[in-house]
């Protein structure tokens, strides 16, 4: 059992390489999503959740929804900054927030909420949030009154 940090975020820097970017130097919208996991992946080992434990402990987060804006181009060999945050919890459902910017300038370049469902491996059903996480975080905890949408995350 590890420590949950006071506020359940995370920054992550990351530097843009070829393989990011399409034949104009900047970065491909496929690429950010590949730097949204990089963020997420972070903050989940530091909310407690390794990648490596996951597996062993038979429940797993999976994505549901991915809702993206792409506001400003990022190019080849800047150096940027992945904010990652955990925003909003529910009975099996949380979400994710990032913002992937500049190191050097504060405006957003990319924004992204994901929605996420906790499941069972053995049998792909829902299953409750960590019980830690809304012990942690009880602002975060949201109930919904509209379970039977599933398009408004
Ligand atoms: C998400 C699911 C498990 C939900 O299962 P269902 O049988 O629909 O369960 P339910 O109907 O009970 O829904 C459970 C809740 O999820 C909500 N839900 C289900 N689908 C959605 C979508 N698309 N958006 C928002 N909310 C949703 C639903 O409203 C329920 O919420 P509550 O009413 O508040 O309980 C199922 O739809 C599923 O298996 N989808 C495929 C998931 C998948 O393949 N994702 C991509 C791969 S995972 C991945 O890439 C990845 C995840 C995590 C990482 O760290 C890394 C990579």
């Amino acid at each position: 059992m590890i420590d949950l940090p006071p506020e359940p975020r995370i920054r992550t820097r990351v530097k843009v390489f070829y393989f990011d970017t399409d034949a104009a130097g900047v970065v491909h919208n496929v690429a950010y999503l590949r730097l949204v996991e990089v963020g997420r992946s972070e903050l989940a080992e530091k909310l407690g959740w390794s990648l490596a434990e996951m597996g062993k402990s038979g429940i797993v987060p999976v994505l549901a929804r991915t809702e993206i804006d792409y506001r400003k181009p990022a190019r080849l060999g800047e150096a940027l900054l992945i904010e990652s945050s955990l925003t909003r919890l529910e009975r099996v459902r949380f979400v994710i927030e990032t913002s992937i910017r500049k190191e050097d300038e504060y405006e957003t370049l990319v924004y992204c909420r994901q929605t996420l469902v906790t499941i069972r491996i053995s049998d792909g059903r829902p299953q409750a949030v960590p019980e830690s996480w809304v012990r942690a975080y009880p602002h975060l905890r949201a109930v919904r009154n509209d379970s039977k949408t599933k398009s408004d995350s």
